[in-house]
């Protein structure tokens, strides 16, 4: 028995260049809500299954002109940051993170607050497709509880971090960890109430140990949350190398690179995202291949912030896990729609190179660009696989966390003329053309958690 029975045309990455279509297939969803098969016209029990749920309350058909694709995966977002998106984007790093970033995640000390913005984050991002979150809160433990509490409520599978920064001198009075020991502390009663939360909810929230980045924590406190995660068996999160100040700071303090020193602390491995790392050497690469850990391309982000465009081709081909982050509000977009447009665009201009007064074999990297398709796997699968979780594909044995597309809703009309269109050039001009009205319906473990009918 199956708790619900899908027949839709659905697009699916297989690899990281490879699409599939998935045309009218029967999508077989069980009680935990895992796509338990995905039965083709072509099979054998095709008309029986068909038969058998058609009449049923279990049985969704989906209309012609909509299309499904995996739920998306933001592997990077600051929720407390959506209250200043599209603002303050004029200034370097280090300036934008104390005089703007630090006195706006300040405010998350007032729980009220807190609940307004991170309600209104949550239900914005699934109105944006996006099924799945890596979430950066703040330094407070209870605010930092209730974002995990309101993602399980709202049906989006959270992963939520209590943000770490307790070097004194590089961080304001008025919003940092009060000492070492007690930013170890709250860090984890924090673990353990969101482990709570997780045992009533179905799509799974997780706590995240969360260093906000290297210059603003001390040796001790990067030993002892290296220490927590593998206690716990968390997930671990921080930026690295990000731009040219930040990799920097942290060669001129240690003599090494991020990577490394963040490796040195036991915290890359398997369940680590490291956001940007646009400065990593080869070496650093090749530790992020060996130890599992995965990075979260922000590129929208990165126009602003980063000081470079990352080779996240070469990285892809060295065997780095990858997905895309929002990095709200480093990046003024939640859309992981937004996000894939410019991963392509960046890359397209990393190869070409932008400086008109070079000569062409001079102004690019070669063999940097990726394709739409690309960016579609580092949306879906890529995150899923860097998140360590049976997400981001619609494969059996993978959550049915899904959004439906309406190509046809005439405020969002897609530019589809030829009835006999190629549905690999659809999928193209969904990844390039869908704005939010075009997104119907999400569903998250098998529940519709957002829906605009
Ligand atoms: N983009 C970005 N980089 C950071 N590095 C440390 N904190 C932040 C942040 O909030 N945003």
């Amino acid at each position: 028995m199956y708790t619900k029975v899908f027949l839709a045309t659905a697009f699916s990455s297989t690899s990281p260049k490879e699409v599939a279509v998935l045309k009218d297939c029967l999508f077989c969803i069980d009680d935990k809500g895992i796509i338990d098969r995905i039965v083709h016209p072509e099979h054998d029990d095709y008309d029986s299954i068909l038969n058998e749920y058609v009449n049923t309350h279990a049985f969704y058909k989906i209309d012609e002109g909509s299309y499904l694709l995996p739920g998306f995966i933001d592997l990077h977002i600051h929720a407390s940051q959506w209250a200043q998106a599209g603002t303050a984007l004029d200034i370097p790093l280090h300036d934008w993170l104390s005089t703007y970033t630090f006195p706006s995640e300040a405010k998350f000390a007032d729980l009220d607050y807190a609940k307004l913005v991170y309600e209104d984050v949550v239900s914005t991002l699934l109105a944006n497709g996006t099924t799945t979150a890596l979430y950066f809160a703040t330094v407070h433990k209870e605010a930092s509880v209730l974002l995990a509490d309101i993602c399980a409520k709202q049906g989006q599978r959270g992963l939520v971090g209590k943000v770490v920064m307790d070097l004194a001198q590089e961080c304001p009075d008025f919003y940092r960890d009060a000492d070492t020991q007690t930013a170890l502390q709250d860090t984890e009663e924090f673990i353990l109430e969101v482990k709570k939360i997780a045992e009533t909810t179905k799509q799974g929230v997780y706590p995240v140990v969360t260093p906000r980045f290297i210059p603003t924590c001390t040796d001790e406190v990067l030993e002892g949350l290296g220490a927590l995660a593998a206690k716990y068996d968390t997930h671990i999160q921080s930026h690295c190398s990000e731009s040219d100040w930040a990799h920097q700071h942290v060669q001129q303090r240690f003599g090494k690179n991020d990577a490394q020193a963040l490796n040195d602390f036991g915290l890359l491995q398997d369940k680590s995202v490291m956001a940007h790392s646009n400065f990593l050497s080869d070496e650093d690469a090749k530790l992020f291949a060996e130890t599992g850990s995965a990075i979260a391309h922000c590129p929208v982000s990165n126009a602003y912030f980063a000081n470079s465009v990352i080779p996240i081709a070469k990285f892809a081909r060295m065997g780095v896990d990858i997905g895309l982050g929002s990095d709200i509000s480093g990046g003024f977009s939640p859309s992981l729609y937004d996000n894939s447009r410019q991963a392509v665009m960046s890359s397209r201009m990393l190869e070409d190179g932008v400086n008109p007064d070079l000569p062409t074999e001079e102004r690019g990297v070669k063999d940097s660009r990726i394709t739409i398709a690309e960016a579609f796997h580092l949306v879906t699968a890529g995150g899923g696989a860097s998140l360590s979780l049976p997400i981001g594909r619609l494969e059996e044995g993978y959550a049915w966390d899904v959004q439906r597309i309406d190509t046809t809703i005439p405020t969002a009309k897609l530019p589809l003329f030829d009835p006999d269109e190629p549905l690999l050039d659809i999928f193209q001009k969904m990844m390039y053309l869908v704005r939010p009205e075009n997104i119907r319906d999400v569903w998250v473990q098998g529940e519709l958690v957002h829906s605009r009918n």
